[in-house]
């Protein structure tokens, strides 16, 4: 069995085409909706990202607010920014792009974001609604990367009720909301969290019927673990600079596996612009939210 792709760029260029559609609808009724991103350092990888956001942004009419901190900047210095960007009446929704640099408690400035522009649904309010909402239309943001496997899974016909699908990994951006988006009765899969303290992986990915490893050990999950016909997304990160000085991205799950998987979503290419595409879709949500209450 050789797997088929689970094609994230394609999914994420038709859903940017709807959202181009409802943010021509929202300008109509004189609503332009705003992303804001706060970087915080010079990591190569999250300014890779946050520039992609803002392409990303720009393809479907949304307007872009970057603001951008050094390496050594202070909690307060970033506080202040989120208090700027939550009175900032162009800024319908935003995201402090993650990791932030270690001398900044993470936790501390995702609480101080308006939860009502939150984007990336990382505020415990919008995550605490995702605990107490186990169906039904859910009135705020899911996190971005969850909804992406979801939604990828979903746009290919691939059915995850009643499947069992192991997480591998628990941050707090994929694997812990992971299990909560993957449980709400519309989606109604069984989820087993594994992360670093887990003693029985090899037990757990042999059952599983699905694989999320968002773990960022290179090429960890490898054939021999996983059962025929498995369906895999592979999300994680490490990233490997080669001899010639280059940079590249690997991902967790080794090439191989895609030999005995149904499906596969690869990195890049699977995952990673269907994140990028979830937060869109979390702005026009939330400036569609607020159009509605005016
Ligand atoms: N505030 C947040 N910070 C972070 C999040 C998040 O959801 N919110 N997730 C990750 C990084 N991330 C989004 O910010 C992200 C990761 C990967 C991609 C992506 O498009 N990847 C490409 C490959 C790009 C490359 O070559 O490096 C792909 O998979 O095809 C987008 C966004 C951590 N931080």
């Amino acid at each position: 069995m050789t797997a088929k792709t689970l094609d994230g760029k394609a999914t994420a260029a038709t859903i940017k085409d709807e959202l181009r559609v409802r943010v021509q609808a929202l300008a109509e009724r004189g609503v332009t909706p705003g992303l804001g991103t706060v970087l915080v350092g010079d990591d190569a990888g999250s300014q890779k990202y946050v520039a992609g956001k803002h392409r990303d942004c720009a393809q479907v009419g949304i307007t872009s607010i970057q603001r951008e901190l050094p390496a050594d900047a202070t909690e307060e210095q970033i506080l202040q920014v989120v208090r700027e960007l939550n009175e900032d009446p162009a800024c319908t929704g935003y995201i402090v792009q993650l990791p932030l640099p270690k001398q900044v408690d993470t936790q501390k400035v995702l609480e101080a974001i308006d939860p009502a522009k939150d984007a990336d649904g990382l505020h415990p309010m919008n995550l605490g609604r995702l605990v107490a909402s186990v169906s039904g239309e859910l009135d705020s943001p899911l996190p971005c990367t969850p909804a992406g496997c979801v939604e990828l899974l979903r746009r290919h016909g691939v059915e995850l009720a009643g499947k069992h699908v192991v997480v591998i990994g628990r941050g707090v951006t994929i694997g812990r909301p992971a299990g909560l988006v993957l449980t709400r009765r519309e989606v109604n899969a069984t989820v087993t969290l594994a992360h670093t303290g887990t003693t029985n992986l090899d037990e757990l990915l042999a059952s599983a019927d699905v694989i999320i490893a968002a773990a960022g050990s290179a090429h960890m999950v490898k054939p021999e673990q996983v059962k025929d016909g498995v369906i895999v997304l592979d999300v994680g990160v490490s990233r490997v600079t080669g001899e010639d000085g280059t940079s590249r991205v690997l991902g967790d799950v080794d090439p191989a596996v895609a030999e005995k998987a149904a499906w596969m979503a690869p990195n890049p290419g699977g995952v990673g612009p269907m994140t990028r595409v979830m937060l869109l879709a979390n702005v026009v949500e939330a400036a569609e939210r607020a159009a509605a209450a005016r």
